[in-house]
């Protein structure tokens, strides 16, 4: 790719795993909300998603853009998610599509899709001898005003993919988390993100060829709920980790 690529958010958990594997593989243009600590190693701006004129500054002249800005909490208030979550990707796809960016990665969630962890399917639902599988066709069914802003930000995606032609990837992250799956929280090793799948995956996004995708961002962990087919065949993602390999902090498989 010789046009940059956008990284919104890029100060946050799910930037840091992208720069950690990618940083050297593009010319990145990264966004903050907030003036960086240190000074990053990379063109950068500050400002925030809402602001219009921000954003169009932003867009101008990348290839790419990898979306992650927002509230991450699954608790976060209606107002938050209304303004950061769902205004704020609707005004980056809004000057994307007007400075002609060809691609959109959309950091959507496991909590777009959360409400379908009924009583009666967890907990057995987290565990590897259980084959219940969510694929990315089913309905968004969010189980919280943030999993609805995901959902949203989807949707948005869809719109502007068919309204405009740009080509989008909704990747519904599971649970990214440093250094090992977490521990003591089957729900959250199901759907264990590490950073090198992570950023992995981010490269796939931006590489492949594909029009409009829903796909899950979990690693090719034993338990899994979320089933990695569609980010196999559409992106070629080819994960490396498993969150079934450690115990609790400790690698306890092809540790070499
Ligand atoms: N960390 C995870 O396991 C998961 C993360 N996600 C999504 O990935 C994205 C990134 O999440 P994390 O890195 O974990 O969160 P984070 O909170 O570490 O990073 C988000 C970044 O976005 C920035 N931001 C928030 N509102 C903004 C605004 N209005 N304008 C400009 N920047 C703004 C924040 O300053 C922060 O640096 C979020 O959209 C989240 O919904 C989805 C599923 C799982
Ligand atoms: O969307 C998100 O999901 C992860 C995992 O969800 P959790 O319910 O297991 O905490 C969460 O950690 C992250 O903050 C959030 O943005």
């Amino acid at each position: 790719m010789d046009d940059p690529v956008l990284l919104t958010g890029a100060g946050g958990r799910v930037g840091e795993a992208i720069l950690q594997g990618l940083g050297e593989t593009y010319d990145w243009r990264l966004m903050y909300h907030n003036p960086p600590d240190e000074e990053p190693d990379h063109e950068y701006l500050v400002g925030d998603v809402i602001d219009e004129e921000v954003v169009r500054e932003a867009v101008d002249g990348v290839a790419a853009i990898i979306h992650l800005a927002g509230d991450p909490r699954p608790s976060a208030p209606w107002k938050s998610v209304l303004s950061n979550n769902i205004d704020g990707t609707q005004k980056m796809y809004e000057a994307a599509v007007e400075a002609g960016v060809e691609r959109f990665v959309y950091a959507s969630s496991n909590h777009a899709v959360g409400a379908f962890e009924t009583d009666e399917r967890t907990p057995e639902m987290y565990r590897t001898d259980d084959d219940y599988r969510l694929d990315g066709t089913e309905l968004p069914r969010p189980g919280n005003l943030y999993g609805v802003s995901k959902a949203t930000g989807e949707v948005l995606g869809r719109y502007y993919h068919d309204e405009h032609g740009i080509k989008v990837c909704n990747v519904r992250i599971g649970n990214l988390t440093e250094g090992h799956p977490p521990i003591d929280y089957e729900r959250g090793q199901a759907m264990w993100l590490s950073y090198p799948d992570c950023a992995h995956l981010h490269e796939r996004t931006l590489e492949a060829d594909y029009e409009f995708e829903i796909v899950y961002g979990i690693s090719d962990n034993d338990r899994k709920y979320y089933s990695l087919e569609r980010a196999k065949e559409a992106l070629g993602y080819d994960p490396q980790d498993n969150s079934a390999e450690w115990d609790g902090d400790e690698h306890v498989v092809n540790d070499q």
